[in-house]
Formats: structure tokens, C-alpha cells, sequence
């Protein structure tokens, strides 16, 4: 074997050259040169040494022989590709340009049509080139079906183009908003989306802290108490001479508290109430907080005295749970005073409006009777019945499914975490909206509990081949018997309940549920014993 040999060999591993033409022929002179070495014949001599070292460079050679040819091949097919590229894109170039000719032609397009005129002057050279490459175009990939329109477009380096071709390209424009199921005035229609080229992002979130700032000083606060309990008639009694006497305020109670009061001492007569359950109706006109001495049951209480708007509440806990009741009585000057001058942060509790539409009103909902409101929840239950119930139900007039077992709730996200709950809902942050569609003891493996959205009319119907009458009843209260074909419908109400928050919404929710229901309480495993190797 001579040198010059050995050395051709060896130039086909050093690094090809940059540029693709020197590379090749590089290539081509490496690749006869080991041609030449893999058809040289094996040596036959006296030295082992030699053969091996003879057989070991003849399939080096091979290697790089095989290595050279790929190569080649490689470059050669993306020639070809590079050239299918350079001919679609010249075909795209001149079919838009075309088609700006055309619309320059157009005399109402103003002096961009002008300007557009006098650039196509220079263009009828390339359109013969062009038209000549279309040609050739539709020989390769037209017929072979292999060029992408859109993706070579896309990928166009070319900045003349750029503007035409972002004008063909622009996406279509559109708009997000509310809509109301029904609603053909456009009255209730507002956008919820900040619409940057068609890309969506939200432009508001519904379960933001919500802050409350009074723009003018409070006037009138009314104060509910539980009733039946001395120390909570002890604490009244002084927040209202603490309110008229240190904070001028105008005081609101029920009659039954004034009654109680005035037995107590003709120093109360102040305190104003109403003579006629009519009154209630006009409350929330006169009344600029209320303040409420209980458990969470007062705070219900307070919330069914509003038919409609309802005041902000500021809940103290008197009770032994306190989920809506995050004010500690022992400090309420501290807290009043607070709530007082403001801002406050408050929980907007989303009520219930529940209507009972019975078989022989035909289906018509009266509302002349208005809706009942819960705070909590709605169940539909067997009541005394020891029928199992069967209950059809129905979201958006879509069957939903028939509830065969003890009955239904129907939660609010703040009842969630009271009969709801018992009966396996989930706990929801009382500012998330939604309803909870939660059976009781349901007769089947499979009834999970759902979260409906808050728009949304849920219908329960008795069926008429019923065995039994259900029962609704509303924040557990108010009991209602409905008989076959009798229907609960119900839909969340416009007026929420305005709670006002100890720290805010989400402290004060996980603050109950690790402090009222000992949350997923466990003792803390010990650092020592196993470890993982
Ligand atoms: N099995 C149950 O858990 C069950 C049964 C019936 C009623 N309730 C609940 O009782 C409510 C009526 O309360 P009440 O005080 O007038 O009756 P109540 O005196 O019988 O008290 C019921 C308990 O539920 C608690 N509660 C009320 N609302 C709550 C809430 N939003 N989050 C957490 N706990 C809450 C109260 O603090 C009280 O401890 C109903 O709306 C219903 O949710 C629960
Ligand atoms: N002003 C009121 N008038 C009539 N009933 C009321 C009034 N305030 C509360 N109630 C009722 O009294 C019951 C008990 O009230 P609440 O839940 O506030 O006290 P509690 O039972 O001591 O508290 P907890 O439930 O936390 O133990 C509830 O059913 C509630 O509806």
C-alpha cells in the first residue's frame, strides 16, 4: 500500500468545507480515493501484523465510502427541495401580485390603488419569469403534490410581500359577550373579553376581593339577634347604647326585640321598628348596615328579611359553628369602628330565588307571589314519607336525571358547606359562582354530586306517577309539600347577600373550614423512623 493512499484516506475524515460546492467535490475526490483502497487486494505476506492492519483500513474505507455517498445523496435531494421552494414561492409572488393589480384597477380605491398601479409597471419581466416557473411548478409538485401553499407562504423571507401577504392572511375578527338565554334586547349584553388579534384573554374575573367604601357616613344600622339566649340580650343591650351614644347612630330592631328592651327600661324607646310585615319591604331603603348577634342561623334570618337588596351584614358569633359569622362579640367596638369608617373587604353571597309552580297552574310560574330566597340551600326531600322520592330534573329545560332516593339540595357555594355538605358536596369558596346539585342518600352507585353554573334554571318535578308527595324546604326552614306534577324551579338571585369580611374572603373561608370542621386535621408524622434510599 503506498502513502499517497493511506493519506487520501485519512483527507476524508477531516472537516468538509462550508461551502456546499467545495464540500462536494471534496467529497467526490475522498470517494475515489477510497474506492481506490477498498478494491486494492488484500496483502498476502509473512506478517500477520500487516494483514489485520490492511483488513481494519479496507473497512474504515468502506465505512467512509458508504459515509461520502449518503452525503451526496442528501445534498442532491435538498437541491431539489430548495428548488421546489424557490418555484412555489415565485408562483404565490405572482399570483398575489396579481390579484393587487387587479384590485388597483379598481378606480375607487383612492391613491394606494394609484401607487399600486405604478409598482405593477415593473413587474411585467419577472410575471414572464414567473408565469415561465408556474409552469414548471405544476410539472414538479402540482402534479406530484408535495408543496404546502400555506407553510412555504408562511415561511417567505421575503419583505416586498410581507404586506400582502399579511393582508391574505389576517384572521377573522370576532367578539365574546354575556348573552341572556331569551333575551332579544341587547340590554344585558356587554363584552367580557379584551380581544387582541384574535387571541382571548379574560378582561374582568368574577371572584375578586371586593372592597366596600362608604362615600358617606352610616346612619341607620339595624341589629338581629338570635332569640332565647340572656347573653346575647346582655350584649345587645349595650351595642345599642354604645351605637346612640357614642356613634350617634339611628337604631333599627325587631319588634319582638324592642318589645323585650322597653320591658327592660323606657330608655330604649329610641330604638325604632315597624308595626306591619309590610314595612320589611321598604328596610333596606332606611337601613345602612345591619349587624347580626347569633350563629349562622341569625345570619340566615337577617338574609330572608330582604325580599330584594339587602344591606351590608356584619356578622358576630354568638353560636357554636359561626361559618358566615367571622366577628368576635368581645371586640365589637374594635371591628364597629372598622366598619364604620371603611373600607371594608365583604363576601357577595349569591342567593337562591326558588319558585313553586304547582300542576294545576299549567306550568306558569306567579309572580305576583315572588320568589323564595335562600341563602343556604333548598332540599327537596320524602319528608315523612317513607317512599323512596322521585324527583325528574331538569337544567336549561335538558333532562338532567331522576333523583331516586331521600330527596335534593339545591346549594348556594355559601351553603356548601353546611346540608350540602353532609350529604357529600364538595366545599366551594362562597364567591365562586355556582349552584350544587347534591342528592341525599341517592339510591345508586354512580350519583356523584354536581356544580352547575350560576346561570343556569334548574326545574325538579314530581312526577305524576309519583308514589309519594316531597317536601321543599328553604335555609331549612318554611316546609312546602309538592304533589304530583308539582314543580320546584329555581335560579340564582339578582340581590346576594354583601357579608362583611374579618380579614377577607378567603382568610375568613379557610379560617371556617379549619376552625368550624377541623379540616383535614391530622397529627403531623415524625421526621425519624424509614426513609426512602
Ligand atoms: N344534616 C345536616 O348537616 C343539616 C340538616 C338540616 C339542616 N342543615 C343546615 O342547617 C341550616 C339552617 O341552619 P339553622 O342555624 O337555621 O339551623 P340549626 O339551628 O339546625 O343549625 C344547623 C347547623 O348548620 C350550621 N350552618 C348553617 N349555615 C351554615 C353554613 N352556611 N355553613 C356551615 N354551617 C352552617 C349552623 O351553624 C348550625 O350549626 C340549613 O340551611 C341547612 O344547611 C344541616
Ligand atoms: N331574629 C331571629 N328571629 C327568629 N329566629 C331566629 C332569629 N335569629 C336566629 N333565629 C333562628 O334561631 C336558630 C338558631 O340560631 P343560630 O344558628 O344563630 O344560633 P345557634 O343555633 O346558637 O348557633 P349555631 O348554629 O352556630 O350553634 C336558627 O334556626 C335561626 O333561624
Amino acid at each position: 500500500m503506498s502513502p499517497s493512499k493511506f493519506n487520501s484516506a485519512e483527507n476524508t475524515s477531516n472537516p468538509p468545507q462550508e461551502n456546499g460546492i467545495g464540500d462536494h467535490v471534496s467529497l467526490v475526490n475522498s470517494g475515489k480515493a477510497i474506492q481506490e483502497l477498498a478494491q486494492e487486494p488484500l496483502l498476502h505476506g509473512t506478517d500477520d501484523h500487516l494483514v489485520e492492519f490492511s483488513e481494519t483500513l479496507r473497512t474504515v474505507a468502506k465505512t467512509l465510502r458508504r459515509v461520502s455517498e449518503g452525503k451526496a445523496s442528501a445534498l442532491a435531494e435538498a437541491a431539489q427541495w430548495k428548488r421546489k421552494y424557490e418555484l412555489e414561492r415565485a408562483r404565490n409572488l405572482h399570483l398575489e401580485r396579481k390579484g393587487l393589480l387587479a384590485s388597483s384597477t379598481v378606480p375607487s380605491e383612492g391613491h394606494h390603488g394609484k401607487d399600486q398601479i405604478k409598482a405593477s409597471r415593473n413587474f411585467p419581466d419577472e410575471y414572464t419569469r414567473v408565469d415561465e416557473i408556474a409552469v414548471q411548478l405544476d410539472k414538479c409538485c402540482g402534479r406530484n403534490d408535495i408543496c404546502s401553499h400555506e407553510v412555504l407562504r408562511c415561511g417567505s423571507p421575503d419583505s416586498d410581500s410581507n404586506t400582502s401577504q399579511s393582508k391574505l392572511m389576517k384572521k377573522a375578527s370576532f367578539k365574546l359577550s354575556w348573552c341572556c338565554n331569551g333575551d332579544k334586547s341587547n340590554q344585558h349584553k356587554h363584552d367580557i373579553v379584551s380581544f387582541e388579534m384574535g387571541d382571548i384573554t379574560t378582561a374582568e374575573r368574577s371572584s375578586k376581593q371586593i372592597s366596600l367604601k362608604w362615600e358617606s357616613p352610616p346612619q341607620t344600622v339595624f341589629i338581629l339577634m338570635k332569640p332565647n339566649s340572656e347573653s346575647v340580650k346582655v350584649l345587645c343591650s349595650e351595642l345599642i347604647r354604645w351605637f346612640k351614644e357614642e356613634k350617634r347612630l339611628n337604631i333599627f330592631v325587631e319588634p319582638r326585640v324592642r318589645g323585650e328592651l322597653l320591658s327592660e327600661s323606657s330608655y330604649y324607646s329610641f330604638v325604632q321598628t315597624w308595626q306591619e310585615e309590610k314595612e320589611i319591604m321598604d328596610l333596606h331603603t332606611k337601613v345602612d348596615f345591619v349587624v347580626t348577634l347569633g350563629g349562622d342561623g341569625t345570619v340566615l334570618w337577617a338574609a330572608s328579611l330582604f325580599k330584594g337588596p339587602v344591606p351590608p351584614i356584619v356578622p358576630f358569633s354568638l353560636g357554636s359553628l359561626g361559618f358566615m359569622t367571622p366577628f368576635c362579640s368581645e371586640h365589637y367596638r374594635e371591628y364597629l369602628s372598622t366598619v364604620l369608617h371603611g373600607p371594608i373587604s365583604i363576601t357577595l353571597r349569591n342567593r337562591l330565588q326558588c319558585y313553586v309552580v304547582r300542576d294545576s297552574a299549567k306550568n306558569e310560574i306567579d309572580e305576583r307571589e315572588g320568589p323564595i330566597l335562600v341563602l343556604n340551600e333548598v332540599t327537596i326531600d320524602r319528608g315523612i314519607s317513607s317512599f323512596l322520592t322521585n324527583l325528574e330534573c331538569y337544567c336549561d329545560n335538558i333532562f338532567v336525571t331522576s333523583v331516586q332516593g331521600d330527596g335534593l339540595i339545591l346549594s348556594t357555594t355559601s351553603g356548601s358547606t353546611a346540608y350540602s355538605l353532609a350529604a357529600g358536596g364538595s366545599m366551594v369558596h362562597p364567591q365562586v359562582p355556582g349552584i350544587l346539585f347534591t342528592p341525599i342518600c341517592p339510591h345508586s352507585l354512580s350519583f356523584r354530586p354536581l356544580i352547575l353554573p350560576e346561570h343556569v334554571t334548574i326545574r325538579v318535578q314530581v312526577p305524576f306517577n309519583s308514589r309519594g308527595h316531597a317536601w321543599a324546604s328553604f335555609d331549612g326552614k318554611g316546609r312546602k309539600q309538592l304533589g304530583p306534577g308539582d314543580a320546584l324551579v329555581c335560579s340564582m338571585a339578582p340581590w346576594p347577600v354583601p357579608t362583611a369580611c374579618q380579614s377577607d374572603s378567603t382568610s375568613d373561608f379557610l379560617r371556617s373550614i379549619h376552625d368550624g370542621l377541623h379540616w383535614n386535621l391530622r397529627k403531623m408524622q415524625a421526621s425519624d423512623g424509614p426513609r426512602e434510599t
